[in-house]
């Protein structure tokens, strides 16, 4: 098989689709506070309380990945990605929280805002319906967004020691995060040939949908929409 060339990847289309919408939440106050450190440490604790309760579900993803999955060679990754999740994701939620004095158990009872649920049950809804490639469109901007703010942090941010969101820009910017997107993406390719324009144009849709959802929740953190009532 010829393996198609990075020009005409679907993965490249999907990512030149929400480019206006990865642009701004790379220039959103809220990442660029984390940038330059000057964004209000309590703002990131919310920040963090909320990502931890959208990670337990995000989680949930990996594991309907593993049981929609056909090979095994699947079925061990999205397994392995449930538990990598679980413990060292969340273990930098955990630490960051245990040091201003937030427990497991507040943790725990953290309730999600509605942007926050919105997006996970959008997330769960449309991969408990759809086809595997559908489950990845909705969960790949998420990742892969998260590498790119990474980099981009590590890049711009200089000397990360001491710096209050060092050890946040650090894991994200990090290698092995940068693999996994890179794996889903690969795996993506190779689901979408041979799907109809029907099929791929709902990918789209997710991808556009859940890359608005990402660039929602950094508004939804920094300006503190909680329920009105
Ligand atoms: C709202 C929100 N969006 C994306 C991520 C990033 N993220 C979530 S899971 C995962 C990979 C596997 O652990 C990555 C990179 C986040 N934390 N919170």
């Amino acid at each position: 098989m010829v393996k198609s060339s990075q020009q005409d990847r679907f993965t490249r289309q999907l990512h030149d689709r929400v480019l206006q919408v990865w642009e701004q939440i790379h220039r959103h106050p809220f990442v660029q506070g984390i940038k330059d450190g000057s964004l209000p440490m309590e703002r990131f604790m919310f920040y963090m309380k909320q990502d931890y309760v959208f990670l337990k579900d995000y989680a949930k993803l990996f594991a309907l990945g593993a049981v929609k999955a056909e090979d095994t060679e699947t079925i061990k990754w999205f397994s392995g990605l449930l538990h990598e999740t679980l413990h060292t994701e969340m273990d930098l939620h955990r630490s960051y929280c245990k040091e201003i004095g937030i427990g497991e158990e507040e943790l725990e009872n953290e309730k999600a805002t509605p942007i926050n649920l919105a997006y996970t049950r959008y997330m769960l809804a449309a991969s408990q319906q759809g086809s595997l490639a559908e489950l990845v469109s909705c969960l790949l901007p998420c990742m892969w967004s998260y590498h790119e703010i990474g980099t981009m942090l590590k890049r711009e941010a200089g000397n990360l020691s001491g710096h209050p969101y060092g050890p946040w820009i650090e894991m994200y910017a990090s290698e092995d995060f940068g693999s996994l997107s890179r794996w889903l993406k690969d795996k993506l390719d190779e689901w979408a040939e041979g799907k109809t324009n029907q099929e791929l144009e709902a990918l789209q849709n997710h991808f556009l949908t859940t890359s608005r959802f990402e660039f929602m929740f950094w508004d939804m953190v920094y300006y503190g929409h909680e329920w009105p009532v």
